[in-house]
């Protein structure tokens, strides 16, 4: 290997400037030419003080006895006369340069190729500063030297001073542009940094006492004014006393555009380093401490045991009165026949409530006359509930549930021992309770993203929302998921209350972790609204689309908790009673849950809403597009059906947890999961023993419109769009925060604070509980007064 790359190296030399292939050849020659460099430059330097007393001294080089003033003597007055005098003047220093830019090249072995366009524009670069000083310091024939003078005075003859002038201009652009990629906009943009740059020097200067300004910045001046030629540069850099010598450098390069390239090359770098950086720290930090762990604070919770469930008799498992199913199947069989419908076979599937009794019908018979009878063929067999599917989806069969006479409870015990709910692998599973067929119904409460239950009291809501409840805290540890409980009817989920350290969130400032209170549903909706902002800013931050993707990211310590990153756990809010609520604070409540619905999947935050009153003044549309999974126990009428559901039949249910489940197109039966009061009571007293977190998750706070009244605002101090808002409020003559979040598209916290505002202005009420605020403004003429005489 090392073999090569010296020999790469050597071959590459060769087509650079290299006169002997060898390293050591090289080294020695590189040394000559430092050497030859730093003698010619003092002998030069010296040159300029001593050169009249050598003069003399030039014709007896061979003379020993002869001493020159020049440092380096009689050789330092001969080569000095010969470049300076004969030769280009003051641009003869530009020689040590290349020669000592070339020992070092060939020094230290490195690649010559560029050397040889150093050379050529060195050179040309010399002869153009030797008849610049010969044109311009015409009185000084020295700083030009001869070839310079005589140059000067050769082209003077043909083209006058003028023209030499105008000569001199052309080559100084060839050489910015050629060498230093001059243009235009480039210069445009250097003088402007430089005038920004000179702006806060002034104002650091008015800081610093004058007597600090520097004053060694001469040499590099001169070098630069020979290098580049750019009086404005070499100004602005005497000016400067603390810039970085990087810096300085890149200011001074008039090449603008290589100037802003290098910056960019270095930002990207420096992101691609930190990411390296922060991806090797998170990987050491795995090694030392492991993945991080959020269930290592309750490391020693256990999990309910089975024991505490009921089995509620389910064990002995379905019985099935063969009388029973022959009547039925009897009964089917000939009032088909009284409207004309032959069968050709019959199938009964024995459910826990209901038995499917799946029917192929003989060729030739329509499906729409089998439906169109339904009402009838219910009433010829005489049971209750019948609800006939024509057809079956993905079946060319015509299915016919009776409910059996007595129905099997489903207990949650069996449900949640069930290998399909142990086993599931999914972020929230909740087990519904089982299908027809006797499976068992388990889905993922994250994909729904959202639940709306309805039903006619008394039909299994409550024991429905407890079953979503059990399932999870049979399968979730604390750290992971946290229930907002909303309870206007103050008595179904209290139970919970023993597991409010544990599993349960509030507002930073209540008492209860469980929501009875009307007005307090506000303001947690709106926390929620906050959390969910929040969350989204976290996710923005980690880079992530989603919950699960940012805590595998947080697990893997790929995000420094120092910059806000904390491990999320999923928010599940219950409501149980919605048609209260939104009869009471209407809009206030409907735009944060659809705002909700509409966005927090993304973040983990789900919402299950129960009615009992499924009116479409309840379920609005809005509701209904942002909750697709949506659960109908039974209902008394059809319309109140399709309001659930988009289709009827949940009229048709025998009610006690019997119930139709969608997500968005199928419609499954189920037999809701059974799980009583004491069996609830057993969990939350299970877990409410264990140790606990030291409280309950907390939500962000949030101001409500309440807790500005009152205060005086200073009129300095308005929000930008207070002007705006006052407009909205007084036009719609309604003063409701709500309406300014809608009309203006602000956030809670921003209509929140507006609203305080306009209350203190005078232009609306105060608060007046779930109704909106009286505007005391009649209209857009009196705000415009009465803002006018504010400001006098
Ligand atoms: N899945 C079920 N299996 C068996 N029985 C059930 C089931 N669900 C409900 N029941 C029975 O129905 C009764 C009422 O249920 P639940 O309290 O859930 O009704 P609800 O719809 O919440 O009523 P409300 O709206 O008045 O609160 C229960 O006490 C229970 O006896």
């Amino acid at each position: 290997m090392a073999k090569k790359r010296t020999k790469s190296k050597s071959t590459s030399s060769k087509k650079g400037f290299s006169f002997k292939p060898s390293k050591q050849n090289k080294i020695i020659f590189g040394s000559l030419l430092i050497v030859l460099s730093i003698a010619l430059f003092f002998s030069f330097m010296s040159f300029y003080f001593t050169w009249q007393e050598d003069q003399s001294l030039l014709s007896q080089f061979g003379d020993r006895n002869a001493q020159a003033s020049n440092l380096l003597n009689k050789f330092g007055a001969a080569v000095s006369h010969f470049f300076m005098y004969k030769g280009f003047g003051l641009a003869s220093f530009a020689f040590p340069l290349l020669l000592a830019v070339t020992g070092l090249y060939l020094f230290l072995g490195l690649n010559g190729k560029g050397l040889m366009s150093k050379w050529i524009w060195g050179l040309i670069g010399v002869i153009w500063i030797s008849v610049a000083l010969g044109f311009f310091a015409t009185e000084q024939p020295l700083l030009g030297g001869l070839i310079g003078y005589e140059m000067n005075d050769f082209l003077q003859d043909y083209a006058g001073k003028i023209g030499v002038f105008l000569l001199l201009i052309f080559v100084l652009m060839v050489i910015l542009v050629r060498l230093f990629n001059f243009s235009p906009e480039g210069l445009g943009n250097f003088l402007r940094s430089q005038r920004n740059q000179f702006k806060s020097d002034l104002k650091k200067e008015k800081d610093t006492p004058l007597d600090e300004k520097p004053s060694d910045s001469d040499e590099s001046s001169i070098e630069l004014s020979m290098e580049t030629d750019t009086p404005v540069a070499v100004d602005t850099y005497t000016h400067k006393n603390d810039i970085p010598p990087l810096k300085s450098e890149a200011g001074l390069d008039v090449n603008l555009p290589e100037d802003d390239e290098p910056t960019l090359d270095l930002k990207v770098e420096e992101v691609t380093q930190e990411k390296e950086e922060s991806e090797v720290k998170a990987a050491k930090l795995v090694k030392d401490f492991g993945e991080f762990d959020p269930k290592l604070e309750l490391g020693n919770y256990k999990f309910p045991p089975l024991d505490l469930l009921d089995s509620h008799g389910a064990s002995k498992g379905i019985t099935i009165n063969q009388e029973e199913l022959e009547e039925n199947k009897n009964r089917i069989v000939s009032t088909l026949k009284n409207y004309k419908i032959g069968i050709a076979q019959i199938k009964a599937t024995i459910g826990p409530t209901v038995t499917l009794y799946e029917i192929v019908p003989e060729a030739g018979v329509r499906i729409s006359k089998i439906k169109n009878l339904e009402d009838d063929i219910a009433l010829s067999l005489a049971a209750l509930g019948i609800r006939i599917i024509a057809p079956i989806p993905g079946k060319g069969t015509i299915g016919i549930e009776v409910p059996n006479k007595n129905a099997t409870v489903v207990s949650m015990r069996s449900v949640i021992a069930s290998n399909k709910f142990q086993k599931a692998e999914m972020e929230l599973p909740v087990a519904f309770g089982k299908t027809i067929s006797n499976e068992t119904f388990v889905v993922d409460l994250s994909k729904m993203p959202h639940l709306l239950m309805a039903g006619a009291t008394g039909q299994g809501k409550s024991v429905g929302l407890n079953a979503v409840i059990t399932s999870l805290l049979y399968k979730k540890h604390p750290a992971e998921v946290k229930f907002v409980l909303v309870d206007p009817k103050k008595v179904e989920l209290t139970l919970y209350n023993k597991i409010e350290r544990h599993f349960l969130a509030k507002l930073p400032d209540s008492e209860e972790a469980i929501i009875t209170d009307n007005t307090k549903v506000i303001n947690t909706l709106n926390s929620l609204c906050i959390e969910m902002d929040n969350r989204y800013e976290l996710l923005k931050l980690a880079m992530v689309r989603n919950i699960k993707e940012y805590n595998a990211k947080f697990k893997e310590r790929k995000l420094n908790p120092n910059d806000g990153h904390k491990f999320l756990p999923y928010i599940v809010l219950v409501i149980d009673e919605f048609a209260d609520l939104i009869m009471t604070a209407g809009k206030e409540v409907e735009t944060p849950i659809a705002r909700l619905a509409q966005l927090a999947r993304a973040i983990g935050i789900h919402l299950i809403i129960a009615t009992q009153r499924p009116s479409v003044n309840v379920i609005t549309g809005i509701i209904k597009a942002n909750f697709p999974a949506r659960i109908a126990f039974r209902v008394t009428s059809k319309i109140d059906s399709r309001t659930i559901l988009d289709a009827q039949g949940a009229d048709q249910l025998i009610g006690r947890g019997d119930m139709l489940f969608t997500q968005g197109n199928d419609v499954t039966r189920l037999q809701c999961a059974f799980v009583d009061t004491p069996e609830v009571g057993k969990i939350t007293e299970y877990i409410g023993s264990q140790r606990a977190y030291p409280e309950a998750h907390l939500l962000p706070e949030y101001i409500g419109e309440d807790s500005g009244t009152g205060i005086d605002y200073d009129i300095s101090d308005r929000d930008a769009m207070f002007r705006e808002a006052a407009e909205v409020i007084v036009t719609a003559q309604q003063g409701s925060a709500s309406l300014i979040q809608r009309k203006l598209k602000l956030g809670y916290n921003r209509a929140g604070r507006i609203i305080d505002q306009l209350e203190a202005a005078g232009i609306v009420g105060p608060f007046e509980g779930s109704k909106a605020r009286q505007v005391l403004v009649p209209d857009i003429y009196a705000l415009d007064q009465l803002l006018q005489n504010e400001t006098k």
